[in-house]
């Protein structure tokens, strides 16, 4: 995890960012155990368009954790799956031909719907049509992007969004529909405080769009941070275990949009990550390698509990409210 403590757009050190611990009789709490709750009671669909790499993990931790999962990539199909799916998620890592005119037709749909949708923009910044696809996004967005932090940087430099210049060093440049200056393929080269400005912006620029005006930014990492723009939590804990099996990330952002069917986007991705840490802690005890670390992982998924992932370590900072005026115009211009 970073040691950085340069100014952000909270004003605030990257130490100070750390915040303050999220109060045990904090409301988030309950609506995060709710969350896992009804999901386990109503399993709700979240359908998936994803990469063929880690489809298989995807479905499976969306079972786990309580949801039902449909995976396709017939736009047609998609949409009209919507009508039923609570959620929909959107996942870029493996590419095909026809990828790029049909994502941004099925994002544009789901848009019409007012259908909620997570966004893993795998691998962002990494060749022209990736980027072209995740440009296509920007007039019709996720509700929550979920990502590592150098695709958080990238995309916001995709999307042009103005990012304060603490994460300019780190590729966010504005005016940049290319992306990151530093390709980091799947895994990320950024650690996640570097991405903090960048999410914030993103959330803001997001929920000018989003159903309710409601969305939420997600960075993985060592210490996962959430933010809807106005608040940012940091969940520590988790095994580094899981940058040793294929599909952590991607089938948490199948996870958040399975959460994402039954609760608000920030709600969404702060169960999700609270589940995700406390499994694969859990997971990684008595492991003996990557092969029964993520049979394992599925197990735990099934196993922890709402009140286990409710009572998660989490710390909360809230961004100043000078900084609260971003919109679509200021936050990135077409
Ligand atoms: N060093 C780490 N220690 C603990 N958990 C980690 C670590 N790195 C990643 N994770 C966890 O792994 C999951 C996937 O995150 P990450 O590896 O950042 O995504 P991606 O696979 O998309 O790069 C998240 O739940 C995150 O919290
Ligand atoms: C290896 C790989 N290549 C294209 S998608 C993919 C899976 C990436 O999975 P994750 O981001 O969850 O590690
Ligand atoms: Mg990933």
């Amino acid at each position: 995890m970073s040691t950085d403590a340069s100014p952000d757009i909270t004003g605030s050190t990257g130490a100070a960012l750390n915040g303050t611990p999220l109060p045990a009789d904090d409301p988030e709490r309950q609506l995060i155990a709710k969350a896992v709750r009804e999901v386990k009671e109503t399993t709700p669909l979240a359908q998936s368009f994803t990469n063929f790499v880690t489809i298989n993990l995807v479905a499976n931790a969306q079972l786990a954790a309580g949801g039902t999962a449909a995976m396709s990539y017939l736009p047609d199909d998609i949409i009209d799956t919507a009508a039923i799916a609570k959620a929909t998620y959107i996942n870029v890592g493996t590419l095909l031909p026809f990828f790029k005119d049909a994502l941004g037709n099925i994002a544009r749909s789901l848009q019409a719907m007012h259908h909620p949708w997570v966004l893993d923009p795998v691998a962002a910044g990494i060749g022209r049509t990736r980027s072209a696809i995740l440009w296509a996004f920007r007039s019709a967005p996720p509700t929550i992007v979920r990502g590592n932090a150098s695709e958080i940087i990238a995309l916001a430099g995709i999307w042009d969004l103005n990012v304060p210049s603490a994460d300019s060093d780190t590729g966010a440049k504005a005016g940049t529909k290319t992306g990151t200056t530093r390709p980091a393929g799947v895994e990320a080269v950024d650690d996640v405080d570097s991405a903090t400005n960048a999410a914030i912006v993103m959330a803001r620029y997001l929920r000018n769009y989003a159903p309710n005006h409601r969305a939420a930014v997600a960075v993985s990492g060592a210490t996962d941070l959430v933010t809807d723009g106005d608040t940012v939590y940091r969940l520590p804990g988790g095994s580094s275990m899981m940058t040793k099996i294929t599909g952590a990330g991607c089938s948490l952002g199948g996870v958040t949009a399975t959460y994402l069917a039954v609760a608000d986007p920030l709600t969404a991705a702060l169960a999700a990550s609270a589940l995700y840490n406390r499994a694969s802690e859990q997971a990684a005890e008595g492991c003996t390698g990557p092969g029964s670390f993520q049979t394992r992982f599925l197990d735990a998924l099934w196993n922890v509990t709402a009140e286990d992932i409710a009572a998660s370590p989490i710390t909360v900072s809230q961004v100043p409210v000078s900084q609260n005026s971003v919109s679509p115009d200021t936050a990135g211009t077409a």
